[in-house]
């Protein structure tokens, strides 16, 4: 590439090829990438249904992606809202299914309206509401007469909760609840589709009777008129402004000025309130956590689709730039080839498919633990809350420090928009804090953990995520003993499991032992808060590690050998680099020794040159197309200059030779000439 010259740069014929570099590498793969995508799409069926709505969707230019950089944020807004109107029309003229109404919404991106009306607003009514209520309402917000949003967060309190200030009072006189922020701390503050959207919001309040507070529950409130769209008397809504990304989302703030609302508005499937102001508790209000739970589960599928973005677009790039040379007068390098580059991008390779294997078997128990809870049974919700909560903070602090290091490996043109990489890691940081931030999240699986350590040790039964608390500690012998032991992923898993289980056990000695110095139970967990994060944190490694090194396993009865090989060397990998990023934690808790910590450092290099050859061909597995991916620098051909200098010539700046700054500054400036009054 870097012999090309200029004329060549900008004739047509560069779109009808392939990047030499890149061609190259899809001839030299060892494995079929069809295979890969097949089961990434859950069968060869459904890969083929997906590549026939991505033609569907990619035919409009309304879906074509590349334009959105040039738009301001309430552009955005009105663009997104127009798709999603556009994807409505598809979904019926189609008969698509909800499954190809996601795939098509994956496909752009989410770079659609109405999230938090589908992903929380339909979910928490299915989930909160009395079947009469869901009669009402469901149909209605299922066909957009009514648009929804989930409001919880206040400008005072987002992680507590039980301190929310909103009230919702009963007045038993009018048979009605009157809600109320009364403070500027209660406004609420975020919730998505809020500012100039939503006609409706399940409001979360603090219910008051008579001047007992009954805690916590949810109120569908109206909030604008379904004939002029105007905010209803007592309510004062608008949105938060810009953010540093999802710009095409109306995150709000609302201020409720005593609004009332009849007796039937409040979510009554766990709780009601009777005509005679009498507060009925029907299932415990722990069931309300099945909406975050559920939440909590998307936001790994979506981690996963942003870090497969960043991946294939820092991958591919690196196969196409080339760079200095190791040998002096020798030919550039493909960037992908040296070792730190490989350090820099491999490892966000590896969290794509860990987060695949990871989010089909969470999403597994969830199904399970759901049927339950809708038949009454909350058993299972405090594992999957407990599993959840740390996953989805572990989960988005790989993603968010990935991706980075993605667009770090791009070099200059990862800062541009063009590169869309920036863009894609603005989009993932609120990840680490929406639905619960991140410590709060490891702190809330760190109690599970607590609970089920001190079960272990009375003997009790244990939930099978955390089974391996029953196990001895002490009977643990390292399985590596030699070099050769460390390219087994079951020993990685061992490793894992210890380091877990020794920093489980040893936070919950210090909590006993500072309770047993007479601290009071908060003093003796805030002194140990750090740890309990470390802890939950180990948890949740391990079980990122145990899904994908079960989930390839159970591919080596279905797939070619070949594949297998390559995905048992990325997980592999992602065990070996998992170890050696937090070797101070494995060593602490003589998981292993300092030897064993050699052989897995060098073992871990050794992986960056074996998964180097397949390192295009697993991101083309992705299969993603390039309208999706909306890259200059990772499109599938590879021509990432002359994709850079097309977005060039598309920048606004560029449509004229001149620009009015020059005629009101820069003229008399380069003239030499007064400046005409600033
Ligand atoms: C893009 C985006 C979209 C959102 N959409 C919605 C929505 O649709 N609906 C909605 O209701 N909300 C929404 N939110 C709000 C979001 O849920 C909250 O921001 C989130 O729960 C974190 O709460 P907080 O902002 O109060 O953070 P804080 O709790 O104030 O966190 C600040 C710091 O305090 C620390 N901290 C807080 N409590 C503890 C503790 N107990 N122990 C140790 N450390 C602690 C945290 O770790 C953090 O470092 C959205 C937020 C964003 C960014």
């Amino acid at each position: 590439m870097a012999t090309r010259n200029i004329d060549e740069f900008l004739r047509k014929e560069w779109r009808n090829t392939v990047n030499p570099d890149l061609q190259k590498e899809r001839d030299t793969r060892t494995f079929n990438t069809d295979e890969l995508t097949y089961i990434l799409d859950g069968g060869k069926e459904k890969t083929r249904r997906r590549r026939e709505i991505e033609k569907l969707l990619f035919a409009e230019p309304l879906f074509h992606c590349d334009s959105l950089a040039k738009f301001s944020k309430s552009e955005l807004y009105e663009n997104a809202i127009h798709r999603t109107l556009r994807i409505n029309e598809l979904k019926k003229a189609n008969n698509w299914t909800q499954e190809d109404y996601d795939i098509a919404v994956r496909c752009l991106n989410y770079e659609v309206g109405f999230v938090i009306h589908l992903s929380m607003f339909i979910p928490a009514l299915e989930r909160l509401a009395t079947d009469e209520q869901k009669a009402k309402w469901l149909p209605l917000a299922e066909s957009y007469r009514i648009l929804g949003t989930y409001a919880q967060t206040e400008l005072g309190h987002g992680t507590n909760l039980m301190a929310l200030e909103t009230t919702a009072t009963f007045d038993p006189r009018t048979d009605e609840f009157v809600l109320r922020t009364p403070q500027l701390s209660s406004m609420k503050w975020w919730p998505g589709s809020l500012g100039k959207t939503a006609t409706h919001a399940i409001v979360l309040a603090q219910l008051i009777i008579g001047n007992k507070n009954y805690g916590m529950n949810p109120f569908m409130v109206q909030l604008r008129s379904l004939e002029d769209h105007m905010p209803l008397p007592g309510i004062t809504v608008g949105d938060i402004g810009a953010k540093l990304g999802a710009n095409s989302n109306d995150n709000g703030f609302l201020i409720l000025n005593d609004v009332r609302i009849p007796r039937e508005n409040m979510l009554a499937r766990n709780s009601k309130v009777t005509k005679d102001g009498r507060f009925i508790q029907t299932s415990t209000n722990k069931a309300n956590y099945a909406t975050m739970v559920l939440v909590r589960l998307n936001i790994i599928k979506w981690a996963q689709d942003t870090m497969k973005n960043g991946s294939l677009i820092a991958i591919r790039y690196s196969a196409v730039r080339r760079q200095s040379s190791l040998q002096a007068g020798g030919p550039e390098m493909q960037v992908l080839d040296y070792q730190t580059q490989q350090y820099k991008i491999f490892p966000g390779l590896a969290v794509s498919y860990a987060l695949f294997f990871t989010h089909e078997a969470m999403m597994k128990e969830y199904e399970i633990a759901y049927a339950q809870i809708m038949r009454g049974n909350n058993q299972l919700l405090g594992q999957i809350h407990g599993q959840l909560s740390g996953l989805k903070a572990l989960v988005s602090d790989l993603v968010t420090y990935e991706l980075e290091m993605c667009r770090r490996s791009c070099g200059g043109h990862g800062y541009l928009k063009a590169s869309v990489i920036g863009e894609t890691l603005l989009h993932a940081l609120p990840l680490v804090t929406v639905e619960g931030e991140n410590t709060v999240m490891y702190l809330q699986c760190a109690r599970y953990l607590m609970k089920q350590i001190a079960k272990a040790l009375a003997g009790q039964d244990v939930d099978e995520p955390a089974s391996y608390l029953k196990q001895d500690i002490h009977l643990y012998t390292c399985p590596v003993q030699k070099g050769e032991h460390c390219t087994n992923p079951i020993s990685l898993m061992k490793i894992y499991t210890h380091r877990a289980h020794s920093a489980i056990a040893s936070v919950a000695r210090q909590l006993q032992f500072d309770l047993e110095s007479g601290k009071d139970q908060s003093s003796a967990f805030n002194n140990n808060l750090v740890s309990l994060v470390q802890a939950a944190k180990a948890h949740c490694q391990l079980c990122m590690i145990k899904h994908f090194v079960e989930g390839v396993s159970a591919l080596e009865r279905t797939c070619s050998e070949n594949l297998v090989s390559v995905l048992t060397q990325l997980c592999l990998y992602f065990g070996l680099h998992g170890i050696v990023t937090s070797s101070g934690e494995f060593l602490e808790s003589e998981a292993i020794g300092l030897q064993q910590l050699e052989w897995i450092k060098a073992e871990e290099l050794k992986s960056l040159a074996a998964i180097r050859p397949n390192a295009v061909a697993l991101v083309d597995a992705f299969d993603m197309h390039d309208q999706t991916v909306m890259s200059a620098l990772g499109r599938y051909d590879g021509n990432a200059y002359q994709h850079l200098f097309e977005a060039a010539k598309r920048e606004p700046m560029n449509q004229t030779e001149v620009l009015p700054a020059y005629y009101k500054y820069l003229r008399d400036l380069i003239k030499g000439q007064p400046q005409a009054k600033l």
